[in-house]
């Protein structure tokens, strides 16, 4: 059960306030666990509480692909994807985790990298490092969906893992909303690796695009 009262798992809403993006204007929420300092944040549009089979993308972070626009992965346009999709069905909320290179965090993604660069992949690459294929963990994310009131969810997502996690915790997934997007030659190894070997349904022919439509605005996350 998510959020049981005297667990420690307790999810509190620190501050909230209206964003306006590109997207259209979401509410933005930050919360936290008790006993876990990470702030995470829910983008709420429209109003999900007692909603049926809300669209939510549980998202982690990706400073290099969301604010440095690297071309390694597809975190980014994921994300503006993700935001995007909520906006057009008029309800929704992107979840936005504090787990940082799959829960290794930024440096250690960093030092993967730089194996990467070496040759390995994105799976041996943390091997090497003496680190888990996959550190994080949903529990916030269950906590944020019990918390807004939503009675059960479609996942925006490609990783089925996702989708277990989120139902053993408690939340109702009723379906999964693909989450592709187009990617240029630098993130194509990286999302056949990650159909491959971390089993994400991702389609052969999404594999890789020109660069010039990966870098344009029309990558969103929609059914496609
Ligand atoms: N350790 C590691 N983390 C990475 C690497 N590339 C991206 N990430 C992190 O991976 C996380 C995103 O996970 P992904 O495996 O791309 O996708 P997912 O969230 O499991 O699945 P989707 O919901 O379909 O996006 C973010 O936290 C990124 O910072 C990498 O090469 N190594
Ligand atoms: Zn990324």
């Amino acid at each position: 059960m998510v959020q049981p009262p005297d667990d420690g798992l307790r999810m509190v809403a620190l501050a909230r306030a209206d964003l306006p993006t590109e997207h259209g204007t979401f509410e933005a929420i930050v919360f936290s666990m008790a006993g876990d300092p990470r702030e995470h944040v829910a983008l709420v549009f429209g109003k999900p509480e007692a909603q049926e089979r809300v669209a939510v993308r549980v998202h982690s972070e990706c400073l290099t692909g969301e604010a440095f626009a690297s071309l390694k992965c597809d975190c980014g346009a994921q994300l503006d994807g993700a935001m995007r999709e909520v906006a057009r069905r008029g309800v929704g909320v992107v979840l936005y985790l504090r787990q940082e290179g799959r829960g290794i965090g930024l440096a250690n993604k960093i030092r993967a990298y730089a194996l990467q660069a070496q040759g390995a992949d994105t799976v041996d690459a943390n091997r090497l490092l003496g680190l888990p294929d996959d550190a994080r963990t949903y529990e916030a994310a269950a906590a944020m969906v019990e918390f807004l009131g939503i009675r059960s969810i479609e996942l925006i997502t490609n990783n089925p893992a996702k989708v277990d996690a989120m139902s053993t915790l408690g939340v109702r997934v009723e379906a999964r909303i693909p989450s592709l997007v187009p990617v240029g030659e630098h993130a194509r190894r990286y999302l056949e690796v990650k159909r491959d070997r971390m089993h994400h349904l991702i389609p052969e022919q999404r594999q890789a695009v020109p660069q010039s439509v990966a870098h344009g605005t029309n990558s969103g996350s929609s059914k496609r």
